[in-house]
């Protein structure tokens, strides 16, 4: 099928930072022929953007931006700030423009921004890559090559969701429609809840350099710094996932509290079985995902 990127002339990627920038600059590796512009409130993201030949004009005022170009607009911002920038571009937006994003959090969230901006049509997507890395300084062309991306698109507007989807095919994702509030419980249990986790673990190696006036920090090999990777992660990106996708989480963190528990009181009990069945069963599964 001819790569045309959706058909879409202009797109705008509010937000300019590892996951705003890596769709930039996928797109452009990939010959998208069409202009990208790029809004973001920190005019040094818009200055790299440009130095990178990521974008080819970069605003910090949604009144200078060159609306009557721009067909797809694409929220890559924190998601708590989602709704705000919605209700601000609506005014703006030609009849026919769509408006996608490519926040961690759907459910209740796409919902809010297809009502705020319906009769536009808005298409929520999710790509499932990304790094523990902020900014557009550290974006990477190749990022969604080859990864899975979830749509959650809500209406009947199927013509414009498979533009949106063809984009995103255009650059290499494996696209997968999902509802939006499976979507929110799926990636509370393998992103969100693994990220608290890498979180609450270096938390808790401080509390205990602290008690011990040992700095713990000295010592990590590679096993703590494999599992804590994502603990570098921006924390007003994680601050809003968290808080967004609450109720989830919650329950995911409640279900991992009684796994540890539950390994906790094995050892406590010197439970050789318990021990290894617990292990080798998570052992088993871990293989599986190669
Ligand atoms: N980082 C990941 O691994 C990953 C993966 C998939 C999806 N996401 C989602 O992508 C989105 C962007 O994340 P990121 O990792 O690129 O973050 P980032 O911190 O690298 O970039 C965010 C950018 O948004 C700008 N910004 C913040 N508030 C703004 C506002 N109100 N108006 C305009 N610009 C604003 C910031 O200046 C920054 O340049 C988030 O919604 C996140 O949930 C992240
Ligand atoms: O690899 C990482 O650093 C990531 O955190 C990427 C990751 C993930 O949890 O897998 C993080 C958030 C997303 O919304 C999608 C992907």
């Amino acid at each position: 099928m001819e790569r045309d990127f959706g058909g879409f002339k202009g797109i705008l990627i509010i937000g300019l930072g590892l996951i705003g920038g890596s769709l930039a600059l996928s797109l452009k590796k990939e010959g998208y022929k069409g202009k990208i512009y790029g809004y973001d409130l920190n005019e040094s993201r818009i200055k790299k953007a440009l130095e990178l030949n990521a974008i080819d004009e970069g605003f910090n005022r949604l009144e200078n931006v060159p609306w009557n170009d721009i067909d797809l607009v694409i929220l890559s911002t924190p998601v708590k700030t989602f709704a705000d920038i919605a209700n601000k571009i609506k005014p703006f937006l030609k009849d026919d423009t769509v408006v996608s994003d490519v926040g961690s959090v759907k459910g209740d969230l796409v919902v809010k921004l297809y009502e705020i901006l319906k009769p536009h049509v808005f298409v929520g997507v999710h790509p499932i890559a990304g790094t523990e890395k902020e900014g557009i300084e550290n974006a990477v062309a190749d990022l969604f090559k080859n990864a899975r991306l979830i749509l959650t698109p809500l209406g009947e507007d199927k013509e414009k969701i498979e533009k949106v989807e063809k984009l995103w095919k255009d650059i290499g994702s494996k696209t997968e429609v999902m509802d939006p509030h499976l979507h929110d419980f799926v990636f509370a249990s393998v992103s969100h809840l693994p990220h608290a986790i890498a979180f609450a673990l270096v938390d808790s190696l401080i509390t205990l350099s602290k008690e011990t006036g040992i700095d713990l920090f000295k010592y990590p090999g590679g096993g703590f710094k494999d599992f804590t990777r994502i603990a570098a992660s921006s924390p007003t990106i994680w601050k809003d996932i968290f808080l967004e996708n609450k109720e989830n989480i919650l329950h995911t963190i409640d279900v991992f509290l009684n796994s540890l528990e539950k390994l906790k009181d094995a050892i406590k009990e010197e439970d050789e079985k318990k021990i290894l069945e617990i292990l080798s069963e998570s052992r088993e599964k871990r293989l599986s995902l190669g």
